[in-house]
């Protein structure tokens, strides 16, 4: 079951530019699946594991088809059986909540795998 947090919009960097600091992102971190930490108070950095590389891949393409749609994109690396996700927002050079809602979209899409 994925975060409440992935049904919200992933809105641009907070009006004020500025990066969450861990105080305002506690919260969002909390309910985050277990895949993912916080990295130096920077970026969100997350692995899920797959059966194989064409799974990992496919779940890769819908990844990217999310960034997409949203205009919010991870870095992402991709293995035999796993997919590597580094989450941050470029324009404030740190966290924001957009980073915390993209993180549950990608629990959730990673749920529908099953794995
Ligand atoms: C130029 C383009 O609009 C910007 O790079 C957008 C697109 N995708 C983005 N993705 C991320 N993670 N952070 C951003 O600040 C961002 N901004």
């Amino acid at each position: 079951m994925s975060s409440p947090l992935a049904d919200e919009p992933v809105e641009p960097a907070g009006d004020d530019g500025e990066p969450l600091a861990e105080d305002e992102y506690a919260d969002y971190a909390d309910e985050l699946g277990d895949a993912w930490e916080v990295i130096d108070e920077h970026h969100l950095e997350a692995s899920y594991e797959f059966p194989d590389f064409e799974t990992a891949l496919a779940f890769t393409n819908d990844v990217g088809e999310l960034a997409e749609a949203e205009w919010h994109h991870p870095d992402i690396s991709l293995s035999w059986g796993e997919v590597g996700i580094e989450m941050w927002s470029h324009e404030v050079g740190g966290l924001t909540r957009a980073d915390f809602v993209m993180a549950a979209r990608m629990d959730r899409l990673y749920a529908d795998y099953g794995e």
